[in-house]
């Protein structure tokens, strides 16, 4: 029988910035085919996991492996199977979108009449094949979105990192998102998928890893983060889990400030 390997491992992975231990210690390991939801409060650590991940950060103590390779040996090629979709885009404004995505299709390897072809019929499945020659720069927060959806996955990576993916899109968009990434996620590709929508992450995480204050506070599938809190949506048992009970209380203050004077 295939041994089934990690395309993840996290072993004790901790980051401080100066006084600050930002990571404490995580231990994680993930699977093909999983979508992990990778949620916690502002602040506690997601984007940080994420960066070392991507080799963006280089200094942290622990140890990670991606694809059974530890990342800190130097060995980069792991990054061209990877897709990352970050929570605010670089992205070059300057360029069209056919410029863009050609560009970072080469980035990857990819050959430029191939990543055109590519291109071309996935903007065309979005809906914005119109603007495919127009700068970036006129285009919506939604159309930008967009254009980062397809440029993280047009090399067809194994393994993707969205950070908030669906920020800007209509309803209908954010249908064709959900239902592109569980069928990646049937194809075998590992998704880790950051957010603050609970909605959205109990929907269609397998599993789901609660960060705070850099600690792991919870991993588990919706179904058994149920049994272990309260019952109830993933938005309350994150509250829960976090301690926090005082939107109400802010919320009423917050407004009568507002009505002053
Ligand atoms: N380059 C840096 N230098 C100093 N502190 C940093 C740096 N990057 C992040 N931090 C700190 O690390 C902590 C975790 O930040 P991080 O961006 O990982 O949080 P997050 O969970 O992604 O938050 P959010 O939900 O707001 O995106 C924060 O206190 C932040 O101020």
């Amino acid at each position: 029988m295939r041994r089934i390997e990690p395309i993840l491992e996290l072993k004790k992975l901790s980051k401080s910035f100066g006084e600050e231990n930002v990571l404490d210690e995580i231990d994680l390991t993930v699977y093909e085919g999983e979508i992990i939801g990778y949620i916690g409060p502002n602040g506690a650590g997601k984007s940080t996991t994420v960066k070392i991940l991507l080799g963006l950060i280089e200094e942290y103590e622990g140890n990670v492996r991606i694809f059974g390779e530890d990342i800190s040996k130097g060995n980069h090629t792991y990054k061209r199977r990877i897709g990352y979709v970050p929570e605010t885009a670089d992205l070059y404004e300057n360029l069209t979108a056919y410029e863009y995505l050609t560009f970072i299709g080469e980035l990857y390897g990819l050959e430029g009449e191939e990543v055109d072809r590519k291109a071309k019929e996935l903007v065309k499945l979005f809906g914005i094949e119109e603007v495919y020659h127009s700068r970036i720069s006129s285009f919506s927060k939604g159309m930008k979105q967009k254009v980062l959806i397809i440029s993280s996955m047009i090399h067809n990576p194994d393994l993707l990192f969205l950070d908030e993916p669906l920020s800007g899109l209509d309803a209908n968009s954010v249908m064709i998102v959900k239902e592109i990434l569980a069928k990646l996620a049937a194809e075998g590709k590992t998704i880790f998928y950051s957010s603050h929508i609970m909605e959205v992450v109990e929907k269609i995480s397998h599993r789901i890893v609660l960060l705070a204050n850099g600690k792991l506070l919870a991993d588990g599938s919706f179904e058994e983060l149920k049994g272990q809190n309260m019952d109830g949506t993933l938005e309350e048992i994150f509250n829960q889990l976090t301690g926090f009970d005082e939107h109400q209380n802010i919320a009423e203050k917050f407004v009568q400030i507002v009505q002053e004077g």
